[in-house]
């Protein structure tokens, strides 16, 4: 594990409220208040949500220490009901050994090798949008990104298996999304479990229609026993075994699966909501991009041995990651015996770093708030210490679909600008704050074709 060289030295943030703390100012404009908690106090700063008490932190080198040590020296913050409902008890609400055999299994589905085998799905489900849209239309991008992020998820993780109910599962999984994010906005997971509101009763009827089409897969595939011939990610989460030979449940695999689909296709959409957004912007951006494509593709579709190739392509991807992290924060509860560059963290404390005031801080990048892909250049790199970048987070912990996601961005990215340019209107730069950071209104965009 990586021990910070860099001295950590709390020092008290804002005044807050009695009880509430400072949750009344975070919860006003998170990110603002971040990013003025490190510009105010710097790199360590202690404040208050509610009665617990927290620290913030904002040094690249206590970040990666502390991301490092969740699976000793801290553990989850429960982050309530409604996520429960929709992803039972996967590996990302897991800890200790539990978390360790489901990561075990679950990870092989994932793994590069098997991301190879995703990416033609990849690109064949980008070029099926592509040749739906028409020159001059005018697009929600989001809601464009979004079809085709969920199209790849049926067809990577359950093949063609799903035929016509594909979109009935889809539409099952954006209420459960749409319902989470309200009860996160409306702060409604204080409630207690057993209130059910209006949207508490429409995630139950949504993840009753996600169990009942996981659940007929997994049955169907366990009837056919083929799993061993196919190179779908439901196959490869059946066919996983643990050290001692016993593999998931039926109930695990549906937990899981359903995880993956919920942490994989909204994060990668958003993702390339903010990227379509910025390079309208960005004309220079755009004129290398295309340079690229011409150059290295010559006008076939990419494939995976491309993904190396599109070098500008990955550094546009890197970039938008950058000002615009999809998840945005990262929380955990110290346990007895937490310490940070040797400094003790008393148990209880939640300690939250957050991706958005890291990436936008001018001490690791300059210009911080200007989309420059051209920062990561490798021969002339003009970005921070490693750390500093980190939307998928770190340590054992860190995103387990980093690799499927970045191919994806890219690939979609480069076979999409490969026949269209997507004009998008301004909108304010601001994000929404949720689970994840959206637009703050749709992004509408004009097509053109090349
Ligand atoms: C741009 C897209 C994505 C972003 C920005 C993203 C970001 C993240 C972040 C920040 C975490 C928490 C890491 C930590 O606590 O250190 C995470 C966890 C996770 N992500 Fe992603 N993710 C993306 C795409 C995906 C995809 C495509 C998949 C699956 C196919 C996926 C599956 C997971 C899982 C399973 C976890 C939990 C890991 C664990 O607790 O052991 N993510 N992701």
């Amino acid at each position: 594990m990586p021990v910070s060289t860099v001295p950590l030295e709390p020092v008290p943030g804002p005044r807050g409220l009695p009880l509430l703390g400072n949750l009344p100012a975070f919860g006003r404009d998170p990110l603002g208040f971040l990013v003025r908690l490190r510009d105010d106090f710097g790199d360590a700063v202690t404040w208050s949500l509610g009665p617990k008490r927290s620290l913030f932190l904002c040094h690249p080198e206590h970040i990666a220490e502390f991301l490092a040590s969740r699976e000793g020296t801290f553990e989850l913050l429960e982050i309530g009901w409604a996520i429960k409902q929709l992803v039972g008890s996967s590996l990302i609400l897991s800890k200790g050994n539990d978390w360790r055999r489901k990561r075990s299994l679950v990870q092989p589905a994932v793994r590069p090798r098997q991301v190879r085998s995703y990416a033609a799905a990849m690109v064949e489900c980008a070029r099926a949008a592509a040749d739906e849209w028409q020159d001059g239309d005018r697009i929600d991008v989001r809601q464009q990104m979004t079809l085709i992020t969920q199209r790849i998820v049926v067809r990577t993780f359950f093949g063609n298996d799903l035929g016509d109910r594909a979109s009935a599962l889809g539409e099952a999984m954006a209420e459960a999304e749409h319902a989470i994010g309200a009860e996160l906005r409306n702060m409604s997971f204080f409630l207690p479990d057993w209130i059910h509101t209006p949207g508490r009763r429409r995630l139950l009827r949504a993840v009753a229609t996600i169990d009942a089409e996981v659940h007929r897969l997994i049955r169907a595939r366990q009837r056919s026993g083929d799993t061993a011939d196919r190179d779908d990610l439901l196959s490869r989460l059946l066919a996983a075994h643990d050290e001692e030979g016993r593999p998931l449940t039926a109930k695990e695999v549906r937990d899981e699966a359903t995880t993956l689909w919920a942490a994989g296709h909204e994060t990668t959409s958003t993702a390339l909501t903010w990227i379509w957004y910025l390079l309208s912007r960005a004309p220079e951006a755009r004129r290398r991009l295309t340079a690229e494509l011409d150059q290295v593709l010559a006008g076939r579709p990419p494939d995976i041995d491309d993904y190396d190739r599109l070098q500008w392509t990955r550094q546009i991807v890197k970039e938008a990651l950058r000002l615009y992290p999809p998840a945005w924060l990262i929380p955990a509860v110290a346990r007895d015996g937490a310490a940070i560059a040797g400094t003790r963290i008393p148990a209880g404390t939640v300690v939250w770093c957050s991706q958005w005031a890291t990436h936008r801080d001018p001490r690791w990048f300059p210009d911080p708030t200007r989309f420059r892909p051209e920062r990561w250049d490798p021969e002339a790199p003009d970005a921070g210490p490693h750390h500093a970048w980190y939307p998928f987070g770190g340590g054992q912990r860190a995103c387990l679909g980093a690799r499927f996601a970045q191919v994806e961005a890219v690939l979609l990215l480069a076979t999409l600008a490969q026949r269209w340019s997507l004009d998008a209107a301004p909108i304010d730069p601001a994000p929404r704050v949720g689970l994840l950071l959206q637009p703050a209104a749709p992004v509408h965009a004009t097509l053109r074709r090349h």
